[in-house]
């Protein structure tokens, strides 16, 4: 699969910017600050419905503006699809296909799939458990885009019930009348079901990633694995089925429900989880020095990239590949290394400040990006 045209409006820096792409590698090459990274962000967005720097649209959004538009042409096989998607910071996002009457934003998920490599990714092993849950869940909905309604109902049910429990916490507080613990019973059904689901999807995600990710380690930095990804789940039990994992949430959430009434607040769920990284004997948080952290990064992304590669199959095709402003991060072995590894990609998107940051075998379309003015080199 690759994206053969892109066209944004109003979208961060750019009043317009229309560009053709082809398959293989297209490098995007220009000073900083001119514009590059918002192109390969617009990409990962169709890809996501998120942007991997900033958590909400505005940003998105050109300053000045009202909206934000993304078009891009999309070809797999035979097939070509447009997608059309209207950011309204504020208000409900819109989306077409093929031009057709609106649709869901979400139904757009599973059109274009993308891995992207980022400067940002370093927080995957510095930073907080949150980043973890979310690099897992977005490679959850990557590989069955259905997940995405299933994260937004575990996000409407989690939001309701601790909105009930601040009530009910306040009123405990000061005093006033208990609350019917029925509504709660309910809640908590629903929070357990959707909860669970996205479980079963993280531990499956896990288990599959484990080994792809120590191997892409070991390509990255010969000898200083091996990398262990453990889930730690805030609801303790066993069992890896929905259905086994509806009965461990529900209990947990019984076992927690007058500390979560005392504060106002929901304890357990995938939404409390930790994805625990551990190189070697330590876990790399807090232990691993900041060339393994980069190491141990980018070897979850290679994970992510060779995984969505081996089960596209004919349905999705290969995930588009972006390398945003990561070869500048690297000494020259592994720069060379992760190059090599991701060479033969159906499309790659590079950004890069200057040619030389460029590995020589990713050699392939190149475009000067001055001041907000894309151009073929
Ligand atoms: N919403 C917005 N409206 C207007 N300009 C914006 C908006 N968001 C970002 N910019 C501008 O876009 C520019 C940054 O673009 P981008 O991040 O693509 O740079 P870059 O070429 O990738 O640079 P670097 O090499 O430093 O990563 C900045 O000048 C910033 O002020």
């Amino acid at each position: 699969m690759h994206v053969s045209h892109l066209s944004l409006a109003d979208f961060r820096s750019y009043a317009r910017a229309d560009l053709a792409l082809d398959p293989g590698v297209t490098a995007f090459v220009g000073p900083n600050g001119q514009g590059k990274t918002n192109l390969v962000e617009a990409v990962g967005y169709l890809a996501t419905l998120s942007s991997h720097r900033v958590s909400s649209d505005q940003p998105l959004v050109r300053a000045g503006a009202e909206r934000a538009v993304i078009r891009a042409a999309v070809e797999h096989g035979e097939r070509r699809r447009t997608i059309e998607l209207e950011l309204n910071p504020g208000k409900a996002n819109r989306a077409r296909i093929n031009r057709s009457s609106q649709v869901k934003p979400r139904d757009v998920l599973g059109i274009v799939r993308t891995v992207l490599f980022a400067p940002e990714d370093l927080a995957l092993v510095k930073g907080d458990p949150g980043e973890r849950r979310r690099f897992l869940d977005e490679l959850v909905t990557a590989r069955s885009p259905r997940m995405a309604g299933v994260r937004s109902d575990y996000d409407r049910v989690l939001k309701q019930r601790n909105t009930l429990l601040k009530t009910a916490a306040l009123a405990r507080r000061h005093g006033g009348r208990t609350m019917d613990l029925s509504t709660l019973d309910v809640w908590d059904q629903h929070l357990a079901r959707a909860g669970a689901e996205l479980l079963a999807q993280r531990l499956d995600l896990i288990a599959t990633l484990q080994p792809l990710t120590d191997k892409a380690y070991e390509r990255l930095a010969p000898g200083g694995g091996p990398v262990h990804l453990e889930y730690k789940p805030s609801a303790a039990g066993g069992g890896t089925t929905r259905e086994e994992l509806y009965g461990v949430l529900l209990e947990a959430l019984a076992e927690v429900r007058k500390q979560e009434i005392e504060r106002g607040v929901t304890l357990v769920g995938p939404h409390r989880d930790e994805l625990l990284l551990r190189l070697g004997d330590l876990p790399a948080k807090g232990y691993a020095s900041h060339g393994e952290s980069w190491s141990l990064a980018l070897a979850l992304r290679l994970a992510s990239y060779d995984l969505l590669r081996s089960e596209g199959g004919e349905a999705t095709g290969e995930p588009v590949l972006v390398l945003d402003d990561v070869f500048a991060e690297l000494d020259t072995r592994r720069r060379e290394r992760l190059a090599e590894l991701v060479a033969p990609g159906e499309q790659v998107l590079v950004t890069a400040a200057v040619d030389e940051d460029v590995p020589p075998v990713l050699a392939g379309a190149r475009f000067r990006v001055t001041r907000g003015e894309v151009t073929p080199a």
